[in-house]
């Protein structure tokens, strides 16, 4: 297997001399591709920071982070620490893809218009922006509500319009940031399974943030975080679902916080 991505010795500080915040700690970790790795800690551990450094939105104070673009040629492998920040909208929007928990969908655009946003953005003609969206829109169940606008459809429908946002420019990966946050528990169960099925079925590489242990049980990886460095790492291999998740609850009785079940 491909690496996707690979953290360096990463390391984040917020504040002043003063009052310096070590927010990531020398942490370091590669995401294979057609992976789903879920990221769990207590509140304050690094979770968010270190998504946010992946995504751009906010840099390193030392270490590196390479994303492996799939591309031949020198942007194969690309440091995304060194983006330069007119560059950082262009390389999120050609690499990464993005579910957050308030699904962030544009009110006064319709299911398919908030879906073919990306392809529209990226110039692609009108045909096969359609196309392309119709396809996305049945592969994620949202096939009957295309032309509806975001509060015309439940929390879940919402959620699955925003990964079919985040999939239909085929990002080399899937940055989730507790997509289950919002949603009641039948809704997050049958978005984990859609995430699932999206990683066995077309190898959507996913690296997921969540508080959630059952949520987390759906994935293949899951890395503990604890003050800003990787705690523990544990792997699902051959294991039922069940066991994982009860093998997830053993890691987090020994991590505390406030990292819910
Ligand atoms: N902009 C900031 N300025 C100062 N400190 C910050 C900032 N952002 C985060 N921190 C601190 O860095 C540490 C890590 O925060 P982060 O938000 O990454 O944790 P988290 O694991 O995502 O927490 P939560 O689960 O509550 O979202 C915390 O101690 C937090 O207070």
């Amino acid at each position: 297997m491909a690496e996707v991505l690979r953290a360096e010795q990463i390391e984040k500080y917020y504040g002043t001399k003063d009052n310096l915040k070590k927010a990531l700690d020398g942490l370091s970790f590669q995401v294979e591709e057609g992976e789903f790795t879920s990221i769990m800690g207590a509140s304050g551990s690094g979770k968010t920071t270190l998504l946010n450094c992946i995504s751009t939105v906010d840099c390193v104070s030392a270490g590196h982070i390479y994303l492996n673009t799939g591309r031949q040629g020198p942007s194969g492998i690309m440091d995304i620490t060194e983006v330069e920040q007119g560059a950082q909208a262009k390389f999120r929007r050609e690499n990464l893809g993005f579910v957050v928990q308030d699904f962030n969908l544009l009110d006064r655009l319709t299911i398919e218009e908030n879906i073919a946003l990306p392809l529209v953005l990226l110039g692609l003609p009108a045909e096969k922006v359609h196309a392309k969206s119709v396809e996305m829109m049945e592969r994620l169940g949202i096939g009957e509500i295309t032309s509806r606008f975001p509060y015309q459809v439940s929390g879940g429908q919402k959620q699955r319009c925003a990964c079919a946002r985040a999939l239909i420019k085929k990002p080399r990966i899937l940055l989730a940031d507790e997509p289950t946050g919002a949603l009641d528990s039948r809704s997050s169960w049958q978005l984990m399974g859609l995430l699932g099925e999206l990683n066995r079925e077309l190898q959507v590489t996913i690296l997921m943030v969540t508080h959630d242990s059952y949520c987390a049980s759906f994935g293949k990886r899951v890395l503990f975080l604890k003050d800003g460095r990787i705690f523990n790492e544990i792997v699902r291999g051959k294991k039922e679902q069940q066991e994982f998740y009860e093998e997830i609850l053993q890691v987090q009785s020994f991590l505390g916080g406030d990292v819910s079940c």
